[in-house]
């Protein structure tokens, strides 16, 4: 069985700090992280909110990650080796396809393009309130830094466009507190993956 977990939600929610327990928890577990899927910066227009648009789908070539997610459906002990996973030797019998294989999926827009979202079997949603992602941003340091009142301006409202329209949408997501300590988290999503595995 192939099973596909989307870690989405807001930037700074913790979804990277979680997700990456999570691939260490289960062996030969893959991982796709959607900030891979940015746009080069020559890429990203200009809005009417005066700051360059990186917090839009279009900022992301979302085809390209779709395609990522296929291949490893297609052949995930391949996917695993080429990204340099160990990969078990039960995994790579034959018969693998009767092995659990889990692909863990993570970014702040999962849920608002179709054609990744059928491809989801559980989607988590973290939250913080506005404060703390907003004190958590302050002190990030991405490729491209955040202009004076980029959070304000754009990342915020982006933030909140793009959740009611996930939440009109028919999309499932099990939401997680993001206050909750890592440990916290880290064992109810590990918990609820275990048993779903073995349900
Ligand atoms: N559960 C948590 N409690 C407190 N701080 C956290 C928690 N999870 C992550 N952080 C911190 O918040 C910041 C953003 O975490 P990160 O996992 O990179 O978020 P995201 O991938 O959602 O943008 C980092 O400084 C990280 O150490
Ligand atoms: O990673 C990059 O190249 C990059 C370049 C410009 C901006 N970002 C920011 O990355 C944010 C999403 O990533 P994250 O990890 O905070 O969820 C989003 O809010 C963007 O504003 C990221």
């Amino acid at each position: 069985m192939k099973y596909i977990i989307g870690i989405g939600g807001m930037t700074n929610g913790g979804k990277t700090t979680l997700t990456n327990k999570l691939v260490n928890a289960f062996p030969g577990c893959c991982v796709v992280h959607q900030d891979d899927f940015f746009k080069p910066q020559d890429q990203i227009p200009v809005g009417e909110d005066g700051f360059k648009q990186w917090d839009v789908m279009t900022s992301l070539d979302m085809e390209a990650m779709v395609n990522t997610v296929k291949a490893w459906l297609e052949n995930p002990v391949k996917f695993a080796r080429s990204h340099g996973i160990q990969v078990s030797p039960e995994l790579e019998e034959p018969d693998s396809e009767e092995q659990t294989h889990i692909l863990i999926v993570e970014g702040f827009l999962l849920y608002n393009y179709r054609p990744l979202i059928e491809l989801f079997s559980h989607c988590y949603y973290i939250v913080v309130p506005y404060e703390e992602c907003k004190r958590r941003r302050s002190t990030r340091k991405y490729t491209v830094p955040d202009p004076p009142g980029l959070f304000d301006g754009h990342v915020w409202p982006m933030y909140l466009k793009y959740r009611r329209e996930m939440e009109s949408s028919p999309v499932e997501v099990e939401y997680l507190d993001g206050l909750k300590t890592r440990e916290q988290l880290f064992n109810q999503v590990y918990e609820a993956i275990r048993n779903m595995l073995n349900s």
